[in-house]
């Protein structure tokens, strides 16, 4: 138990996979888990551990942006002895390489801005792990699922009163998409010395406008979840 997590100890699997939406959470348990459990409820940051392939796995919920998602990050680290983090999250596309209602492995990931540098300064920067990562391509061609991987950036802003014109600089250094995440989940695990890898749905289009609607999601979300969980099942 944690001041954020009433789960015991040992309720947690070694891999977690980790959506920032409660309601995501509890469709992939229910939806790709054999015996799924609640083990957490407090704050609604809903947490399960069930079976996929015959093998422990977790998925918790962690909110939205960095200060949430290190709270929830640190203690299935420290206390819960998690070794293995997978961010399901979703995320805007900032090029037309990242197509709307794709899959997108984040290969890297920034800090948007020197604020968010600031935050993220606590920790070195750090990427995915290498055998993840090469886990997840191999698996997403296997299962033919529409993806690209590439540099994610990480915001600590959704609505921000400058818009999309901010993304520039990182349009130019290569970014595909926006998420609020991935370079907090990055910099933690390996400060704990643990694995992560981060995939995100492209939701909303930063450049065109366009949007999912949040109804549609769960349907988007089906091939995230089948390949972050073929990649639990072989980590
Ligand atoms: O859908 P999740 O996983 O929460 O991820 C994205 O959605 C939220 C913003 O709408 C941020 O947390 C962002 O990173
Ligand atoms: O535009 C978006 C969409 C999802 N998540 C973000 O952080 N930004």
């Amino acid at each position: 138990m944690t001041p954020h997590n009433e789960a015991d100890k040992c309720d947690y699997a070694d891999t977690v996979l980790l959506p920032g939406d409660p309601q995501r959470a509890e469709w992939m348990a229910e939806t790709f888990l054999e015996a799924p459990r609640c083990i957490n409820r407090r704050r609604g940051a809903l947490g399960f551990t069930g079976l996929f392939g015959g093998k422990p796995v977790s998925i918790q919920a962690t909110g939205i942006g960095v200060s949430s998602f290190l709270i929830y990050a640190h203690e299935l680290l420290e206390h819960f002895g998690a070794r293995t983090l997978i961010r399901t999250g979703t995320c805007g596309s900032l090029t037309a390489k990242a197509k709307l209602r794709s899959l997108v492995i984040s290969q890297s990931a920034q800090a948007e801005s020197a604020q968010s540098g600031q935050v993220f300064g606590l920790y070195g920067p750090a990427g995915p792990d290498p055998a993840l990562l090469a886990c997840a391509l191999a698996k997403a061609a296997e299962l033919g699922i529409d993806h690209c991987a590439g540099l994610t950036v990480c915001s600590d802003i959704f609505y921000h009163p400058e818009g999309r014109g901010r993304f520039a600089d990182a349009q130019a250094a290569g970014a595909l998409v926006v998420d609020m995440e991935t370079s907090a989940l990055y910099r933690i695990a390996a400060h704990f010395g643990a694995r992560a890898l981060s995939m995100c749905v492209v939701v909303d289009h930063i450049e065109t406008g366009e949007l999912t609607g949040y109804s549609e999601r769960q349907a988007l979300f089906t091939d995230m979840s089948r390949l972050a969980l073929a990649v639990a099942a072989e980590s």
